[in-house]
């Protein structure tokens, strides 16, 4: 680890990551995951700390756990918090289904609670030795969105170089300025870098780090790949990685966080029809108009069969009924979900498109009897397992320009509620 890095060699390096990922081969040595959350996020001026503010009904950091879960060559994933957190975080793993996380107490500083879960990798209880990774991954727990594949680019770089991190480019230019408050230089933007993470190590490089380093270091050291660099002349790998790697530090960065979950759950729906020929015309129009705006949509008549796959695939579902109402079909939806325990990550959303046909099919006439009451009883319960329901009402017409304003219309407001999940609507019956 403490040879010089010859020239070109970073090439090869990089070739040989890139057909790992190409040909998705296996991590073939052991890998576990060191998330460190013991920290209070002061800069968001909040009084919880960041890593259990939560959005959709879910604390940031089970949003981390889970991208970590879901990576299958990943064998253990560490959570270090404070101790006053303990309790918190323990009914957060209960409560979302984490499994194989291991929770350890927290440092005052960054470094020294990242330390402690290092440590923790290779010492059981009471100092008992544990069967340690071949690499570690460092990733802050506030920081929600990195992909398998990045993660893997990282682990085979730290596998072969010892240490391996996430950089993106710089945004502002970084200047030094004098103790009076003016400028004293300004540095060449194009030379640095912004140190991000993911960061992976040999697990050896970063324990002896540690143990090396200052009490200085733990106190105001900001950097794992300079303690390596520092302390075990290991030089890490630098890998570009995408600009959803940052780190929620501010307010408005949950918000952030939010839009960006809520867009990945908006990309799709599923219409199912009951199979009526008028519930089938109205769904094959939704579909075109839900593309136009972006939305994938598919048309079923039901959920069973090969079709029942939806259930478990799909994050969005509109259910069309017309006249009669097949309220009863909702609470079926409703209920296949729960069982599946579909919404315990992610609200799901339904959407009730009621459609109202006259007799004789020239205008819309019949009123609505006790549909919207029930319609809030359903959608109260359903918000408590975090499913939210909405309903949408529209007028049947013969004439092809109203009826299509009133589809466009219906198309908008499904796509608006999908991707708002705003709870405070559920049981609404809205008007198209
Ligand atoms: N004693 C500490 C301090 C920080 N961290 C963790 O290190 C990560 C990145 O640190 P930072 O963004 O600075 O978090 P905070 O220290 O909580 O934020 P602030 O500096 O605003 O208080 C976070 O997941 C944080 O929980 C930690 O495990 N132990
Ligand atoms: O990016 C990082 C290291 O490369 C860390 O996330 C960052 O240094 C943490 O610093 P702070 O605790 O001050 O936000």
């Amino acid at each position: 680890m403490d040879r010089p890095v010859e020239p070109g060699h970073f090439s090869a390096c990089e070739a040989r990551l890139d057909k790992h990922i190409a040909g998705r081969c296996s991590v073939d040595f052991p890998v576990a995951v060191v998330l460190p959350a013991g920290g209070s996020g002061e800069r968001t001026g909040l009084l919880t700390p960041k890593q259990f503010c939560t959005f959709l009904n879910r604390p940031l950091i089970s949003y981390t756990i889970q991208t970590f879960e879901r990576v299958p060559w990943i064998q253990s994933i560490v959570v270090v918090v404070a101790k006053e957190s303990l309790d918190l975080m323990m009914d957060i793993i209960h409560r979302f289904h984490h499994r194989n996380v291991l929770v350890v107490h927290g440092g005052s500083t960054r470094h020294r609670s990242i330390f402690n879960g290092v440590r923790a990798l290779s010492e059981g209880e009471g100092g008992t030795a544990r069967v340690k990774p071949k690499v570690v991954i460092i990733h802050d727990a506030v920081r929600p969105f990195v992909e398998e594949d990045f993660l893997l680019k990282i682990t085979m770089a730290a596998k072969e170089q010892g240490a391996a991190g996430a950089i993106r480019p710089l945004v502002s230019t970084v200047i030094a300025t004098t103790l009076e408050g003016y400028l004293d230089h300004s540095l060449e933007r194009t030379m640095y870098r912004a140190s991000e993470m993911p960061q992976g190590f040999i697990y050896d490089v970063i324990y002896q780090a540690y143990q090396r380093c200052s009490e200085s270091d733990f106190e105001f050291g900001t950097e794992c790949l300079h303690l390596a660099l520092q302390y075990c002349g290991t030089n890490a790998k630098l890998i570009e990685g995408p600009p959803t790697l940052w780190k929620v530090t501010y307010k408005r960065d949950l918000a952030a966080a939010e839009s960006i979950v809520k867009e990945t759950l908006s990309q799709s729906a599923c219409v199912v029809t009951g199979g009526s020929a008028q519930a089938t015309e109205l769904a094959n129009a939704l579909q075109r108009s839900m593309s136009a705006l972006d939305m994938e949509v598919d048309v079923i008549s039901d959920l069973m069969g090969d079709d029942a796959k939806s259930l478990s695939k799909e994050w969005n579902f509109i259910r069309v009924s017309v006249n009669s109402s097949c309220f009863s079909e909702v609470g079926k939806m409703l209920s296949a979900l729960e069982e599946a325990d579909r919404a315990l990550l992610h609200p799901v959303v339904i959407i009730w498109v009621y459609l109202n046909v006259s007799e004789d099919g020239l205008s819309a006439s019949e009123p609505m009897g006790g549909e919207p009451a029930a319609m809030m009883e359903l959608a109260t319960g359903a918000k408590l397992g975090n499913i939210l329901v909405y309903g949408i009402q529209l007028h049947h017409s013969k004439e092809a320009t109203l009826w299509g304003r009133s589809v466009e219309k219906v198309a908008q407001m499904s796509c608006a509620l999908i991707r708002d999940r705003s709870p405070a609507l559920t049981g609404q019956l809205l008007q198209a």
